[in-house]
């Protein structure tokens, strides 16, 4: 997992959710507290004898509440963001056609446009928005073929009005987005290096355990069997000793980066511990983990140290535990470390 992969991994993870729960929060309780304005107003031109009006306010009511109940069901779905956005057009028609209580329903359209701006994403809205004032433009220009009657002076009124409203509630919603879209970039660097090591670039054991594993138990299907590798280069103290600590930092890094290359996108190398790593192999059996366990031994065997007069033969020495279930991840942590430890001791340079 490079830097790029380990952001996105911590966006989609963090970020995204926190953003997706705003919006859907923002659906949910625009719609609960329209449709109940809604159906009172429904009930109150019921009374008053407009039909007409109080059916579509019935059936405006009655589809974001349908509306919003189905995005509970459908938790990944946006449509029902849009879907909202239409009904909002539909009731901003239906409000300039009757023209509401004694031809004053043109006065509900403002809150409206601000509802759907709100609701549909930002670009998405400049075109519900246009699409919106375009239907009301059309509505009042040509009464004679509805129910509502509005003064010449109003209607120019209303529409120069409607135009500065929706100017500055773009406005401030650009901005809005704007900073928190630079906010968001600032956290997520904030969280990147909260979850990387700063000399290999490669995510840290803070990322394993209040990350990975908490989204792998989260999405068991897409992680178990997940395979634990851990590994720990032979006499790593002798590099320091004889080359100093600079070069025991670079040989860190080769080996990192040696890692990193021989595995798939979905895995993950991490830096647990001085000269230790731990590699995660999500979907993988215990058999098939040995087996991309003993290619990264051979590669790193193969890869000596060399720079200027040094010449290092580097190995190291691996630990392989295999979790089939989200309830032992922390007990196959420690038996691949177990068998770590079975590996030094035989003679390090092999896969346990
Ligand atoms: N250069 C460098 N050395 C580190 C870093 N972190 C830990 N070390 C060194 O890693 C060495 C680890 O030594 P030991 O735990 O004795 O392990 P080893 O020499 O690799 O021996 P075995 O693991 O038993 O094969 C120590 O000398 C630490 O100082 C680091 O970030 N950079």
């Amino acid at each position: 997992m490079d830097s790029s992969s380990l952001s996105q991994f911590l966006e989609n993870t963090h970020l995204n959710s926190a953003e997706v729960k705003r919006r859907r929060l923002t659906l949910y309780f625009i719609s609960y507290i329209g449709g109940i304005i809604m159906a009172v107003l429904a009930a109150k031109n019921l009374v008053r004898g407009d039909h007409f009006l109080a059916f579509w306010l019935g059936l405006f009511s009655f589809s974001v509440f349908a509306n919003a109940a189905l995005s509970h069901i459908f938790k990944n779905n946006n449509i029902f963001y849009y879907i909202a956005g239409c009904i909002v057009t539909a009731m901003v028609a239906v409000i300039s056609v009757t023209g509401g209580y004694h031809d004053t329903g043109l006065h509900f359209v403002y809150p409206l446009i601000l509802i759907q701006i709100i609701i549909v994403r930002f670009r998405a809205a400049i075109f519900y928005v246009t699409g919106t004032v375009g239907a009301v433009a059309f509505i009042v220009y040509h009464q004679e073929s509805i129910p509502a009657t509005y003064r010449a002076e109003d209607v120019s009124r209303f529409l120069i009005a409607l135009g500065c409203f929706i100017t500055v509630a773009f406005i401030s919603e650009y901005f809005w987005h704007k900073s928190r879209k630079e906010m968001l970039t600032d956290n997520l660097e904030k969280l990147r290096q909260a979850n990387s090591d700063p000399l290999t670039k490669v995510p840290n054991r803070r990322f394993l355990e209040s990350v990975y594993f908490e989204r792998a138990i989260k999405n068991p299907a897409d992680y178990f069997p997940l395979s634990v590798v851990v590994v720990d280069i032979d006499y790593f103290k002798k590099i320091n000793d004889n080359y100093g600590h600079d070069v025991g930092d670079r040989v860190l890094i080769n080996v990192a980066t040696l890692m990193k290359k021989a595995i798939r996108a979905t895995d993950v190398v991490s830096r647990t511990g001085g000269e230790e790593f731990l590699i995660l192999y999500p979907k993988t059996t215990l058999s098939m983990a040995v087996k991309l366990a003993e290619k990264i031994r051979v590669e790193i065997e193969s890869s000596p140290f060399i720079e200027g007069d040094i010449h290092h033969p580097i190995t190291a020495s691996f630990g392989v535990a295999t979790a089939l279930t989200d309830a032992n991840i922390n007990a196959t942590v420690k038996l691949a470390d177990e068998h770590l430890y079975e590996a030094k001791g035989a003679g390090r340079n092999r896969v346990m």
